[in-house]
């Protein structure tokens, strides 16, 4: 927990007038669960999607109720490319909260693939959480993903995230503009980043899931393959070492996984780009932004599969790969994949 307290400069009539609107909580107004104890009566659980525009801050925010980093991130719109799903457990209830890439216009044909995966979530999840940047102006963009959200049947939370990042102000003109898009079943203001009513949007989303059971056994973590969190995780490094086209032009596939002894990883992934130019740039002079990025990944899977890693990585070009609906689902971006 931080000291960060986005509310600190309001006066007491001012946060009334915000807390007035909706249970804009800091931590209150939570509804109250009735599942105290261990015992499968009242256990509470369910599916929470997280769903916003590209770079709302949708993966930050898995990964703070997670508790550890099983999600990348990036400031490069729609780093998220599969819908991955991550098991919190808090007492009395299970969340498995539901990430999915940014709904944005599509582009291409892995956009398109992208917004599909995401909009299905929307008709299977028991509540949907709508990620808002509080630092970045509502547009059309967030317009656009709000009209979908609000045609879906599940109760709506709204996270207006990167508080860090908006003064007072700024916040309250977003949760006007966002109220004006959704009718939200309640709402909250946090930062993934600084840790501030993380615990609190947890509470809020889990006091709309049903009684239920628990969906997975409390040890697991993601629903996703090692292969599949290693190739994500070699994508994460090279969006955040390359700039313009290329972190949208890069899939990345795992294709080696070994395990030669208990505590060592013998791992493989190749990077694929669409033209030379961009294998040039990625390789970098003398192999130098390759083996940087390797460096960085292996760091990430080190701390991740918590043994030794030894990690290579190849650089090949296949053109035009994200208009090509095959390699698109060859390499797991497809919406039917997950
Ligand atoms: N300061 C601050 N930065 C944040 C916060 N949450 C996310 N970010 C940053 O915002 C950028 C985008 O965050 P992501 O979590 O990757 O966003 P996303 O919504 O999953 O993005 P897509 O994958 O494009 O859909 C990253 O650089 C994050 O570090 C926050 O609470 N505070």
């Amino acid at each position: 927990m931080t000291d960060f307290d986005p509310f600190a400069d309001l006066s007491d009539d001012e946060l009334d007038a915000m807390l007035e609107e909706g249970s804009l909580a800091e931590g209150a107004g939570l509804p109250a669960m009735s599942c105290g104890t261990d015992v499968p009566e009242g256990f509470h659980s369910g599916f929470v999607a997280l769903v916003g525009r590209p770079n709302a801050g949708k993966s930050t925010l898995l990964n703070a109720c997670y508790g550890e980093k099983v999600a990348i991130t990036s400031p490069v719109a729609q780093t998220t490319r599969r819908r991955l799903r991550a098991v919190v457990n808090r007492e009395g209830c299970q969340l498995v909260i539901v990430d999915t890439p940014g709904i944005h216009k599509p582009k291409d044909g892995l956009g398109s693939e992208l917004n599909k995966s995401a909009l299905g979530e929307l008709a299977d999840v028991d509540v949907i959480a709508f990620v808002i940047d509080a630092s970045a102006p509502i547009g059309r963009g967030d317009a656009w993903v709000a009209e979908r959200v609000a045609a879906a049947k599940a109760p709506k939370v709204l996270a207006l995230t990167k508080a860090d990042l908006a003064g007072p102000e700024q916040m309250l003109k977003q949760l006007e503009a966002a109220r004006a898009l959704v009718d939200f079943d309640d709402e909250i203001v946090v930062s993934s980043t600084e840790g501030f009513n993380v615990e609190a949007f947890v509470d809020v989303v889990a006091g709309f899931l049903p009684e239920g059971p628990r969906w997975f056994p409390e040890g697991m973590g993601t629903d996703e393959a090692d292969e599949v969190m290693v190739a994500e995780f070699v994508r994460e490094k090279v969006l955040l070492r390359t700039r313009e086209e290329i972190p949208h032009a890069v899939g990345v596939i795992c294709d080696e996984f070994e395990r030669p002894k208990r505590d060592l990883l013998r791992l493989h992934a190749t990077v694929y780009v669409e033209r030379e130019g961009q294998k040039g740039i990625l390789v970098g002079k003398g192999g130098e932004m390759i083996k940087r990025i390797g460096i960085e990944a292996r760091r990430d899977l080190e701390r991740m599969f918590g043994c030794r890693v030894f990690l290579g990585l190849d650089v090949k070009v296949k053109p035009h790969w994200r208009e090509d609906a095959r390699e698109i689902r060859r390499f797991g971006y497809a919406a039917d994949d997950e």
